[in-house]
């Protein structure tokens, strides 16, 4: 995992805010959003009124014991509130230093003709900046002209430059991030306070925290557990009574706190913040909490061939001519293709023209005409002056553009192509007019450790999906080498859509990946959509996930933190409730030997005395939260299996576990109480 972002668990200042904030937090009205360890709280309420006043509770005789339960009471709460401060400490930490890096600019705007100095917090959406060497980007926005160096650390914490220029799709720059060489003018997207490091401040500083649907339900549970339980509680007494026997407020309150879900209620809101906070320190930046959590139920998963299963940098390696025609005039063509070709592809072609040392007249493209590539025609290329129409591109849209214009398509086209296609490369046949000089091999790499991953994602049951735009031979030779499921050929940006509406159509929850302008729908369809900080403003608008590092095959760790989000919950929520069973176990024998000492018999655990026992029992009920904090903000270990394997697994290591601890901690924390009463 990536570290540059990571602090420490437990430093010095966090711990200290923290436990102020825990103090602050006592407040009823921040405490009723919590309703778990609001009742403890009131609970601790009516303790204390107890052990202040006990005269009018005829409670002289037990005032040492209440002012017992009213401390562990009042830490049971400040205890949960530590752990809610901490997480949310962390992600202002973090606010702190990127607010730091906003700081406030200045921005040359154009106005008219002339320039204007303005505070970079003035400039709205469209408005159009000057930025030069070493001067800060004001805004988020998009290049429009030129062409620089910018250093992105600010945000994505990696220090080598990336280059930015207008027109393709490492067109949009950042606010906050540095021009280190040239000078570029941008168009400003985004008004003040939208931007995009304003969200990511808002975001980690838990501002815009809502609870995800998930987290609602689990809340809901919570609470109708209390609410049960507080029922029970109550009515216990009268019926108590009604048969002779007398227990006291404080053994109730006692019984209540010990029986209600404290120990998930204290830290559901930890776990939800430590969540973000963990993607956010992997250098994804989520729109929502509830993005992160549907990562983790993710059942498909959509990725394109080209730079996420593969390096993405294809490159020219070999050119192939067939029908009779030379190598030479082949490889002229090709470069002709290629003048005007900005992508890696047309680059590689005039790269491999210059390594192998192939002459062509650059000039004669002067004058003509370019032909940008685009991925519905597949193919790229120049009409010339003297109106000979030359392209390069997908082999099967060449041949059909040939046979169009009455052209005959050489016998060894396809053989070679099949070839090259078979081998995992992408072949690009290059013609003039209407004849074919030959193919173009384009050599891409499956980057490594691929299998492994696709397999782990198999293992937690997610069907991977790659669409690629390539040939059907070459997708289904890539598909086989990466290990993917399934695999989509020569799929136009449509298609992705509609990839995802089938899946989701079948109920199944889908994520993707894209950059370009082109992935903005499916990026906005999909489920969980991860957009690349290089790639265009209108693909980061649509996606609910930003990668700053641009790493498409990040997807596959976002969705492994979103699983171990749910399932840190859930193996919290069967531990809590586990030891919340076993608690009552423990303490209603020794409620009954409190009210009738003849019940010596139901002392199974051997506990010092019915006191000890119902305090240990209560002691435990609150160390057990602060014990629980690292793993609830560092989340489960994780490991990829099928979710019903997971389930009975949990089941196993948290139920089980959730049964036994408290009869080993009760009985631990009995020796050391039972020594002073
Ligand atoms: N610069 C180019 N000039 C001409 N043809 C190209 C160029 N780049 C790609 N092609 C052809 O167009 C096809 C489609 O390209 P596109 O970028 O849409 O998809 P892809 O890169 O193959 O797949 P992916 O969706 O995985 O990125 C490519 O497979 C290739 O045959
Ligand atoms: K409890
Ligand atoms: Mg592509």
């Amino acid at each position: 995992m990536n570290e540059k972002r990571n602090k420490s668990l437990f430093s010095g200042p966090l711990v200290a805010q923290a436990l102020k904030a825990s103090v602050v937090k006592l407040s009823p009205a921040a405490m009723v959003k919590n309703p778990v360890m609001f009742v403890v709280e009131i609970s601790a309420f009516v303790v204390l009124l107890m052990t202040l006043f006990p005269g009018y509770f005829n409670a002289e005789d037990s005032l040492g014991f209440n002012l017992t339960v009213f401390l562990i009471l009042l830490f049971t709460v400040l205890f949960a509130n530590f752990a809610e401060a901490l997480a949310e400490g962390r992600g202002k930490a973090q606010a702190d230093t990127l607010k730091r890096t906003k700081g406030e600019s200045m921005a040359n705007k154009i106005v008219g003709s002339g320039i204007r100095t303005v505070p970079s917090n003035e400039l709205r959406k469209g408005d159009i900046v000057v930025v030069s060497q070493g001067e800060m980007i004001p805004g988020d926005g998009e290049v429009i002209e030129g062409l620089a160096s910018v250093d992105e650390s600010a945000i994505t914490g990696e220090s080598a430059p990336v280059i930015k220029e207008a027109g393709g799709d490492f067109s949009s720059v950042t606010g906050g991030t540095r021009v280190i060489s040239d000078r570029i003018k941008v168009k400003i997207a985004s008004d003040p306070g939208e931007t995009f490091i304003d969200r990511m401040i808002a975001l980690v500083e838990g501002a815009e925290r809502q609870k995800t649907p998930n987290e609602i339900a689990l809340n809901t549970l919570l609470i109708s557990l209390t609410i049960i339980f507080l029922i029970v509680v109550v009515t216990l007494r009268p019926i108590a009574t009604y048969v002779g026997v007398d227990l006291e407020i404080p053994v109730l309150i006692t019984l209540l706190v010990c029986l209600i879900p404290t120990t998930i209620g204290g830290l559901l809101s930890a776990i939800g913040i430590a969540g973000m906070d963990r993607v956010t320190q992997f250098n994804v930046l989520a729109m929502s909490g509830k993005a992160v959590e549907a990562a983790g139920d993710i059942n498909t998963m959509i990725l394109d061939k080209t730079g996420t299963i593969t390096y993405g940098n294809r490159m020219a390696s070999d050119i192939v001519p067939i029908g009779g025609a030379s190598l030479d005039e082949t490889a002229v063509w090709a470069a002709i293709s290629s003048i005007q070709d900005e992508t890696p592809e047309g680059r590689s072609v005039i790269e491999w023209m210059k390594h192998n040392s192939k002459a062509y007249d650059a000039t004669l493209g002067d004058g003509g005409s370019f032909v940008e590539f685009k991925a519905e025609t597949r193919m790229s290329g120049i009409d010339l002056k003297d109106g000979r129409q030359v392209r390069k591109g997908a082999v099967d849209s060449v041949r059909k553009w040939v046979i169009a214009q009455g052209g005959a398509i050489p016998q060894d086209l396809e053989g070679q192509a099949d070839r090259i296609a078979s081998e995992g490369g992408t072949p690009l046949a290059v013609a003039v007019g209407n004849r074919v000089f030959g193919v173009i091999y384009l050599k891409d790499t499956v980057k490594p450790g691929m299998r492994e991953r696709f397999g782990q994602l198999r293992e937690m049951g997610i069907k991977t999906i790659m669409c690629t735009g390539d040939n059907p031979l070459t997708a289904a030779t890539i598909a086989r080498e990466a290990g993917v499921d399934d695999f989509i050929a020569e799929s136009k940006p449509e298609d992705k859509i509609a990839v995802i509406r089938r899946e989701q159509a079948e109920g199944k929850l889908v994520a993707m990946t894209g950059d370009g302008t082109n992935d903005a729908p499916a990026l906005a369809q999909a489920d969980v959509g991860l957009a690349m900080n290089s790639g265009t403003m209108a693909a980061k608008e649509a996606a609910n996930m930003v990668d700053l590092d641009s790493d498409p095959s990040k997807i596959i760790e976002v969705v492994a933190i979103g699983k171990q989000l749910l399932m840190t919950r859930g193996a919290l929520t069967t531990f809590s409730i586990a030891n919340d069973i076993a608690k009552y176990f423990a303490i209603i024998p020794a409620m009954f030997m409190l009210a009738i000492p003849e019940m010596e018999a139901l002392n199974i655990m051997n506990l010092g005395s019915p006191l000890s026992a119902v305090l240990s029992a209560l002691v435990f009920n609150a160390i057990i939260i602060p014990l629980l904090i690292p793993l609830a903000m560092k989340g489960v270990a994780y490991r990829p299996m099928h979710a019903s394997r997971l389930l009975s697994r949990n089941l196993l290591v948290f139920g089980l576990g959730g049964v036994i601890a408290p009869f080993i901690g009760i009985k631990i924390i009995d020796l050391i109480v039972h020594v002073w009463i």
